[in-house]
C-alpha cells in the first residue's frame, strides 16, 4: 500500500480544512494491459506551495501530472481533486485557465498517429495574440520575461525559442494551479532563473500552486517550498523542504536526491536474463513481423 503523505503549508487550511490545492485520495491507475502504476495513491499539496516532484525515469511523474491535469479519467469525482473540483470531470478547470499544464513537446494528439508535433509557418505574434481575453499587461510582461521576438517563425526557430513561445502561451491566463513537466530543460540559464522567479511571485502574490517535475535541481533549494518523491508509482516522501533532514547535512538538493535514487531497489522483473534461450525469447523481434536489421542504425 502506498504511503499516506501530506504536504500542507498551513496557508491552505482556511477553507474548512480543504486545501483548495491538490488532493489525491486512494487513486489507482494502470496503462492498458499493464500492472497498476499507482495503487491506493494519496497526495495532498496545499494552495500556495511550490512543490518539486522528483523520482527516477519511469517512476510515474509525467503520468501523475497528466492525471492531475485531467488528461486521464481516474476513479470517481472524489479521487483527484484540484481546487476542490474534479480534475477530469470539471472541464471548466482547464478551459477557464485555472488549471494549466505545460509539458512534453508542443504537440497534439491525432487519432492513431498519436502525438504529432505542431508544425506550420506561424509567427510567434500570431500564436500569442491569437489567444482571446488576455490581460495585455500580463501578456507584455511574459513576452519581455521570455525575451520573445514576435516575428519568430515557429518552424524556423531553435528548440529553446519554440519552448519560450509554448511557455508564454501556457502562462497567459492567470492560473491557480500550474503543472510543469520538465519544460525548462531547453531554456538557457537566464531564462530559467527568470521564469522560476516569476512562478515564485505568482505563488506569493496570488496564492497560485506550482508542481514542478524535474531532474535539474540548480537553484531549487531556495525556490521550492515542498518536495514529493515517487518511486515506482509510490509516494516515498512528501514534506516541506525545510523539514528534509538530509538537506541540513548535505551540500545541495542534487546530492540528496542522488542518494535516494541510488538506494532504490530495482524490481526483479527489470533485470535482464543471461540465458541464451531466454535472450532469444525476450528479443524484441521474437513475435514481431520486423526483423533486426543494419538499417536500424539509421535511428542512432
Ligand atoms: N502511454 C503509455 N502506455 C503504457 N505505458 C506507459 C505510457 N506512458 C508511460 N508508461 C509507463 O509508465 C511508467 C511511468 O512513466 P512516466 O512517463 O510517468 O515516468 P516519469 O517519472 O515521468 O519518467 P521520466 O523521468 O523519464 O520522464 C513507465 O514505466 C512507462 O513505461
Amino acid at each position: 500500500m502506498a504511503e499516506q503523505a501530506c504536504c500542507r503549508s498551513g496557508e491552505g487550511k482556511e477553507n474548512g480544512g480543504d486545501s483548495q490545492g491538490i488532493t489525491v485520495c486512494g487513486m489507482q491507475f494502470a496503462y492498458e494491459l499493464q500492472h497498476p502504476l499507482f495503487f491506493d495513491f494519496n497526495l495532498d499539496i496545499a494552495r500556495g506551495s511550490r512543490c518539486l516532484l522528483v523520482g527516477a525515469n519511469g517512476s510515474g511523474k509525467t503520468t501523475l501530472l497528466k492525471i492531475l491535469a485531467g488528461k486521464h479519467m481516474v476513479g470517481g469525482r472524489e479521487v483527484v481533486r484540484v481546487l476542490n473540483r474534479s480534475a477530469f470531470h470539471d472541464t471548466q478547470l482547464v478551459c477557464g485557465g485555472d488549471l494549466a499544464y505545460l509539458g512534453g513537446s508542443w504537440s497534439k494528439t491525432i487519432g492513431s498517429a498519436g502525438e504529432v508535433p505542431l508544425q506550420g509557418d506561424f509567427s510567434a505574434e500570431h500564436m500569442i495574440f491569437g489567444v482571446e481575453g488576455i490581460d495585455p499587461v500580463r501578456r507584455d510582461k511574459l513576452i519581455e520575461l521570455l525575451d520573445i521576438d514576435l516575428q519568430w517563425r515557429m518552424h524556423k526557430v531553435s528548440d529553446g525559442q519554440r519552448r519560450r513561445v509554448q511557455i508564454c502561451m501556457g502562462l497567459l491566463h492567470p492560473f491557480q494551479v500550474l503543472l510543469l513537466d520538465e519544460v525548462t530543460v531547453d531554456l538557457d540559464v537566464v531564462a530559467r532563473m527568470d521564469l522560476l522567479d516569476f512562478f515564485k511571485e505568482e505563488c506569493e502574490q496570488r496564492g497560485a500552486t506550482v508542481v514542478y517535475a524535474t531532474h535539474i535541481f540548480d537553484g531549487l533549494e531556495t525556490w521550492a517550498t515542498h518536495l514529493a518523491y515517487i518511486q515506482d508509482g509510490q509516494l516515498k516522501r512528501s514534506e516541506k523542504l525545510t523539514e528534509i533532514n538530509e538537506l541540513k547535512s548535505s551540500e545541495n538538493l542534487l546530492s540528496v536526491v542522488e542518494a535516494w535514487l541510488r538506494s532504490e531497489t530495482k524490481c526483479e522483473k527489470k533485470k535482464p536474463s543471461n540465458s541464451p534461450a531466454q535472450v532469444q525469447k525476450s528479443s524484441p523481434f521474437g513475435t514481431s513481423p520486423f526483423m533486426s536489421s543494419r538499417h536500424m542504425a539509421y535511428y542512432r
